[in-house]
């Protein structure tokens, strides 16, 4: 490990602006632990959202991130703590009542329609919001944000990874959300691909959108979030801006284990 930087750089994306989204938060959670039978996955972990920020979660594998994601967006249930979205208590609504009010997210692995054309997997869920010829207006609009309008008319079959990704974020975008959970979605993606990904990244968080982010490659993260938080064994250890939390030394250890020197 002698020479190696712990920790990648922080500047590997040019036209980088770490920017303070100000305001009141969207989304606030309050000792949030999650169990599994005799496994507490997280524990006691507590985060604020404003718009236009993004927060990234990192931690070693079995950390509790996605557990933790996946209390958020309601895919799991909380077994304490408590979450709230513009002050309201959505602790115990499921993913579809917390959609409603403005949460999208993606999955890790993506799951289009395979059959449907690119548009239509997009109107599946426009039309959730939209109706008629508005919801086609809003699909294409979304297709344009990602890059994907000249892909409209092709079998989401055919798309290749990067552009599977996209699909995905389109599948959430076209929900109008204000609050948007990333689920690595960067992660596998070549490095023009990566790039690609992380500046729509930031242009939708500087378009107000708040952004929870859980990701493996540690450059890219550190370069796109305001916060980030670092968890271990379930639970929090350290907290920061990327800069503050990449040399922290428990998030050191946690990568290298104790026996770095
Ligand atoms: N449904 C479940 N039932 C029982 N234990 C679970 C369940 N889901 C997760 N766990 C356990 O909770 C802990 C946290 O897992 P989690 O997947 O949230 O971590 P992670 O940080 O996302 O890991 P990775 O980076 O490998 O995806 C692990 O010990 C895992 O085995």
């Amino acid at each position: 490990m002698t020479g190696q930087p712990v920790l990648p750089e922080l500047t590997t994306f040019p036209g980088e602006v770490i920017h303070a989204p100000k305001g009141p938060p969207l989304l606030v959670a309050e000792g949030v632990t999650v169990r599994f039978g005799g496994v507490t996955a997280v524990k006691d972990i507590s985060l604020a959202v404003r718009p236009g920020e993004i927060l990234g979660l990192i931690g070693p594998n079995g950390a509790g991130k996605t557990t933790l994601f996946n209390a958020l967006t309601g895919f799991v249930r909380a077994s304490q703590g408590r979450v709230t979205l513009d002050g309201r208590d959505i602790t115990h609504m499921q993913p579809q009542a917390r959609a409603k009010l403005g949460m999208a997210r993606t999955f890790q692995v993506e799951r289009p329609f395979e059959d449907l054309s690119v548009l239509e997997n997009v109107l599946v869920a426009s039309f959730l919001k939209n109706r008629g010829r508005a919801a086609e207006d809003h699909a294409y609009e979304v297709l344009e944000r990602v890059g994907l309008a000249d892909r409209a008319t092709q079998p989401a079959a055919q798309l290749n990874l990067a552009r599977r990704r996209r699909l995905e974020l389109a599948k959430a975008l076209a929900l109008q959300p204000r609050l948007l959970f990333l689920d690595e979605s960067i992660a596998g993606l070549n490095p023009p691909a990566q790039q690609e990904m992380v500046a729509l990244i930031r242009e939708l968080a500087r378009s107000g959108l708040g952004i929870v982010m859980v990701e493996h490659i540690m450059h890219v993260i550190m370069s796109l979030s305001d916060h980030v938080i670092c968890m271990a064994f379930g639970e929090l250890l350290a907290e920061g801006d990327p800069r503050e939390v990449s040399t922290h030394p428990d998030v050191i250890r946690a990568y290298l284990g104790d026996d770095h020197d």
